[in-house]
């Protein structure tokens, strides 16, 4: 029986645009209200993005204190400065911003094929469509799934769930593209292909290193394994 890939399923931060720099920022920012610290290096803010904006504010206490990311921190701490830090990441989000290359070529290839395209992202939620928007991205798009907007973020497969209930299209006929760990994991979770790009933020853990279906080098590159994948079918 034939399963054509139906629709694609795209990570954000790291996979769409660069944004370790607005991130870099808003946690630089917020850290030097609260505790006067050193800032945070660009590498160190690149390792940390994956799981979310609170996340991220845990480990930039972590890694501003000398600990490893994963550090525990004082979550009093953290629920304190975590508004702190939206307000800063708000101002930021898409300032210092890019365009990976190949993006916009591959969305409308994808397009241009009929496969419905959702942004499945665990940045909070009230960034993504203005971040898109100021991209010119936004309007590829028929659904938009961010951080709070489903109890559990990736790795856990319910956002990827929650998208494709959106667009009307069965997990299994979808493709989850992604930089990271939690991108692979929820894409296999939900009963997803999953395509990796090499040039994201991984948290330590090369794409080399984690199950998909392929690596691809650019967006462009995905959808043309999209149309090999459905031409085979
Ligand atoms: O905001 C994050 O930590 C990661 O966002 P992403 O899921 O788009 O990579
Ligand atoms: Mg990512």
């Amino acid at each position: 029986m034939t399963n054509p890939i139906r629709a694609a399923l795209l990570d954000l931060d790291g996979t769409l645009l660069d944004t370790v720099e607005d991130m870099l920022h808003a946690g630089n920012a917020m850290l030097r209200q609260a505790i006067d610290a050193e800032p945070l290096r660009f590498d160190d803010a690149a390792a940390m993005i994956g799981k979310g904006s609170r996340n991220f504010v845990e480990r930039a206490f972590a890694v501003s204190s000398g600990q490893p990311m994963d550090a525990p921190v004082d979550q009093d701490q953290v629920e304190k400065w975590f508004p702190v830090f939206m307000h800063h990441y708000r101002v930021f989000n898409g300032k210092t911003a890019r365009r990976y290359p190949g993006v916009a070529e591959g969305l409308a290839v994808m397009r241009a094929r009929g496969l419905k395209l959702a942004v499945v992202t665990n940045k909070p939620s009230e960034l993504v469509r203005p971040l898109l928007e100021r991209f010119q991205l936004a309007h590829f798009f028929d659904a938009f799934v961010g951080g709070g907007d489903t109890p559990q973020k990736k790795p856990d497969p319910q956002p990827l769930r929650h998208a494709c209930a959106l667009m009307d299209v069965a997990l299994e006929s979808a493709v989850m593209i992604g930089d990271s760990m939690n991108d692979a994991l929820a894409g296999r979770n939900a009963g997803c292909k999953v395509l990796l790009l090499p040039y994201g933020y991984n948290e330590g853990h090369p794409v080399e290193s984690l199950e998909a279906d392929a690596i691809v080098p650019t967006l462009l590159d995905a959808a043309l394994w999209i149309d090999g994948y459905n031409a085979a079918q």
